[in-house]
């Protein structure tokens, strides 16, 4: 098989997760622990793509999408319960084989791999041992990763006295010391400084070039999507609603103009449409005035203009969270 072969395939995937309804207070406990009521959470239903090798893909959506699900559900922390995912043409990843394991790397920005009180070498020593790479190769892997990411000073300082920004740059080593062949990244800009973000930006175009390394991120952040996804697939209530190139996403979406205007007064309550920018300064995700949830006589300046990808986002996000 060759390289550019390799892929990751989710034909028709549906996962729910179960869980018990909780009454409060101890009355509640109590009748909770003679009569548990289940309730069945669908977070991804009936969802299909194929990704290639090479290929870096933004997963968005708004909170509780299912974009964590579906993270979890490719590296085979959850299996589906209904259709298949196949990696590399013939694996299962709920499976979990050391052949499945040694091919992909894994970091929720969330979460971490790095042991608290010990310096990053000593966690990375670990998975060198893990992955059995040789030791004069994991020297230069590392010594390239850190310079590339400015932390070669850090990797002998406890990681509870490092920096938010000089931890996630350690956990996204970790998560690629083994060279992987697909990377998962689950919000791995969360928190950290602007130069920060464009240096782990670089960083990844460039290990995506030279090793055509496939990387499946998701994030909130747009400047992640800009700066690396040549392809964002968008989940909302577990459903796939848009899958393409983020220049496909602005075109079929260039007739979301923005709306800014001025008022005299405060909006208060503030409708769900409608973005406060400023002291009396808002935005409305729609381009058409007539649906301005602002009484004209309070309007003292109103401005057209179109709406970039960041803004295209939060206008069908909050419709989508709208329509809930
Ligand atoms: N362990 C769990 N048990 C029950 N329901 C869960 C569990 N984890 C997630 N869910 C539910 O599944 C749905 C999808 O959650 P998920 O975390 O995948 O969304 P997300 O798109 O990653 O959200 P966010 O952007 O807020 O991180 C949500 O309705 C969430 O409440």
């Amino acid at each position: 098989m060759t390289k550019s072969e390799k892929n990751l395939q989710a034909k028709r995937i549906s996962f729910s997760y179960m869980t018990y309804e909780k009454n409060s207070g101890l009355l509640g406990s109590l009748h909770d622990f003679v009569h548990r009521r289940k309730r069945a959470v669908h977070a991804i239903h009936d969802i299909s793509f194929s990704i290639n090798s090479g290929e870096i893909v933004g997963l968005l959506g708004p909170n509780g999408a299912g974009k964590t699900t579906l993270i979890k559900l490719m590296t085979g922390i959850l299996p589906v319960n209904e259709g298949k995912i196949d990696a590399f043409s013939g694996i299962n990843p709920f499976e979990k084989s050391s052949a499945y394991l040694k091919r992909i790397g894994v970091m929720f920005g969330q979460k971490s791999q790095l042991i608290w009180d010990l310096p990053p070498i000593d966690t990375l020593i670990m998975l060198r041992e893990i992955y059995q790479i040789p030791k004069p190769v994991f020297e230069k892997r590392l010594s390239f990763f850190t310079k590339q990411l400015a932390v070669s000073e850090q990797l002998q300082i406890p990681v509870r006295k490092l920096s938010l920004g000089q931890r996630i740059k350690f956990e996204l080593i970790c998560a690629i010391i083994h060279y992987p062949e697909i990377l998962f990244l689950d919000e791995p800009t969360i928190g950290i400084d602007v130069s920060s973000q464009s240096n782990i930006y670089r960083f990844l175009r460039e290990i995506n070039k030279e090793r055509k390394m496939t990387i499946i991120l998701t994030s909130h952040n747009t400047k992640d999507i800009v700066a690396l996804a040549q392809r964002v697939i968008i989940i909302a209530k577990g459903e796939k609603i848009f899958d393409g190139t983020p220049n496909a996403l602005i075109s079929e979406h260039a007739s979301q103009q923005i709306i800014e205007v001025t008022t005299d007064s405060p909006i208060e309550p503030l409708p769900i449409d409608l973005i406060e920018l400023g002291d009396c300064h808002y935005q409305f995700l729609s381009n058409d005035s007539a649906q301005l949830p602002i009484a004209l006589a309070h309007i003292l300046s109103l401005k057209r203009r179109d709406g970039d990808l960041d803004e295209i986002l939060v206008g069908l996000f909050s419709k989508l969270e709208g329509k809930k």
